[in-house]
């Protein structure tokens, strides 16, 4: 069992949470902060300011919040613990479309920071939906409860989504950086908070035998899979309004992507891996409309079983447009230019109410050049695959090909893994905690940029506007439970390339 060397406790700080009525909050922000603190990561000097636009007292507030840990907590709940924790919460009224509430506010905070001793440090959570970020962000901006003040810090955390498309993550940037500077704003992608998706870095930079293959040279193309089981479910007014593509490609995936193309950072610092991360985000070659339908397939699901659960046809979520032409599912071909991965594809796909949870890259690798072992024809030998599982299996697996024992030559494909699970224990997290525990220590290495962000929807943004004008021509059906629909796999099948099954 490995453990991890002592972590920085934070400075004395407010923790305000902007929607601390709201799912995220009880979700995941609580119960991240909960793990924090069963590990000895909170601050003493420490309050939880949650922000309601409602009238509330702090003990339902507390109560609210209690209810969400015992559900939503991934490890046994320490009743000490959580109390103490709950302890630090207080809840406050504030609405952005009124000012003065923001006064009042800041009034109200620097009396519970003298209370606590906090020094004056300030973390502003905006856990909301997303069309407030902005009317928040300009409140506490002109109420000055973002001023720094003497040596105290201020920062201003900002969930998914953001942005819409190019335009608005571009007015967002705007509207955010006339208010702090970057190095203040921490906008969150909770796929940087899971271990393994950080893992993609050091086992990148750790070691030293991959990366004089990592190229085009040895590298055939790249696979990217986010298949979910899960259907809309309850979300049809945000999901219809979004779809696959926006839900999860310029955040999620593409920082899988980024990490596993960008290049090697001169230092392990948020500057240089941010910018690292940019540069190759910026570097995905523009399509034309035209190019983006080729290299693209989307579809919608149809009534299905995904395992032993009935799920409705996305049509029939509530919420959700009797003919939406939204996607639950999209793939694209994408390809980088730079000298390393010239010529190399990017095959990238998500789906929802898919047959079964899967989250990986895989790296395929480049044939041997000729069938020295004349046994096997070189296209029945096994493919080479270093595939990084991020979820539900967590660990890295490498297939290759190897003899089978016996007296003459015959060739099989086997694999070698590493699971997390055989080599760490470790107490189960939610991703959140370390990235709540960078904002209070000031690391953004975890957090996106500016530029990353404007770079992703670039990206993009032709196969959001080839999709728009196609409307429901070019919108495939699958039902739920399948694999999804069949042109995902003429995308690579007209290359010469399959989707990798599962091992
Ligand atoms: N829920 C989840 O699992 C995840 C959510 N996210 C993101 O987190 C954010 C919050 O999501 P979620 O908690 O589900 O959202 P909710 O719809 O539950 O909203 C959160 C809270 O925000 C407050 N709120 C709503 N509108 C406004 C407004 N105009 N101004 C100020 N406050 C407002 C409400 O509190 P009140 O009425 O008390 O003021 C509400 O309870 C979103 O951006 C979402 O995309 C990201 C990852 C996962
Ligand atoms: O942000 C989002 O992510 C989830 C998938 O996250 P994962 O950690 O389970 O892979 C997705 O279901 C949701 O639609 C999206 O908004």
């Amino acid at each position: 069992m490995t453990s991890q060397p002592n972590a920085q406790i934070p400075d004395g700080c407010a923790f305000v949470i902007f929607g601390v009525t709201g799912d995220l909050t009880h979700r995941l922000v609580i119960p991240a902060l909960y793990n924090l603190a069963e590990s000895n990561l909170l601050p003493e000097k420490f309050c939880v300011v949650g922000i309601t636009r409602k009238e509330m007292s702090s003990e339902d507030l507390r109560a609210s919040l209690m209810h969400g840990l015992r559900k939503f907590a991934t490890r046994p709940v320490n009743e000490d613990i959580a109390d103490k924790l709950l302890y630090c919460v207080t809840a406050v009224s504030a609405d952005p479309s009124d000012p003065s509430s923001f006064d009042r506010l800041r009034e109200r905070l620097e009396k519970l920071e003298a209370n606590r001793n906090t020094g004056g440090n300030r973390l502003f959570y905006l856990a909301t939906p997303p069309d407030a970020f902005a009317p928040i962000s300009t409140e506490l901006g002109r109420s000055g409860l973002l001023k720094e003040d003497g040596g105290a810090w201020r920062r201003l955390v900002v969930e998914k989504p953001f942005g819409t498309d190019l335009a608005s993550a571009k007015a967002l940037n705007e509207h955010l950086l006339s208010i702090v500077s970057e190095h203040s704003l921490y906008r969150i992608d909770h796929y940087l908070g899971k271990e393994t998706v950080q893992n993609i870095l050091v086992l990148r930079f750790s070691n030293g035998m991959f990366e004089p293959i990592w190229n085009r040279e040895h590298i055939d193309h790249i696979q990217i899979t986010v298949d979910e089981k899960l259907g809309v479910a309850h979300r049809g007014s945000f999901y219809d309004k979004t779809g696959a593509l926006r839900d999860m490609v310029p955040n999620h995936l593409f920082q899988l992507l980024s990490l596993v193309a960008m290049e090697p950072p001169s230092h392990f610092n948020a500057h240089s891996v941010r910018s690292a991360k940019a540069e190759v985000l910026a570097a995905i070659q523009q399509q034309s409309e035209e190019e983006a339908l080729r290299n693209s397939v989307r579809g919608q699901y149809t009534a299905g079983k995904v395992g032993d659960t009935e799920i409705g046809d996305y049509r029939s979520v509530q919420d959700v447009d009797l003919a939406s032409n939204t996607e639950t599912y999209a793939a694209l071909k994408l390809t980088i230019d730079n000298w390393r991965w010239a010529g190399v594809p990017f095959y990238l796909r998500t789906g929802k109410a898919l047959g079964a949870k899967r989250t990986e890259v895989a790296i395929k690798f480049k044939q041997a050049p000729f069938a020295m072992f004349r046994c096997t024809p070189i296209e029945e030998l096994s493919q080479n695959y270093l595939v990084i599982g991020i979820e539900p299996v967590e660990g890295i697996a490498l297939q290759f090909n190897t003899k089978i024992p016996g007296p003459s030559i015959a060739i099989d494909g086997v694999e070698m893994t590493f699971r997390y699970k055989d080599y760490f224990k470790v107490a189960p997290s939610n991703g959140y905690e370390t990235l709540l525990h960078d904002c209070m220590i000031g690391d953004n290495i975890l957090f996106q940029r500016a530029d990353g962000v404007e770079a992703g929807w670039e990206a993009v943004q032709p196969f959001l506007d080839a999709w728009e004008k196609a409307g429901a021509e070019g919108l495939q059906s699958y039902p739920a439970g399948s694999n999804g629909p069949e042109d995902a796999d003429a995308l690579l099948a007209r290359d010469g390339r399959n989707w990798r099954e599962p091992s």
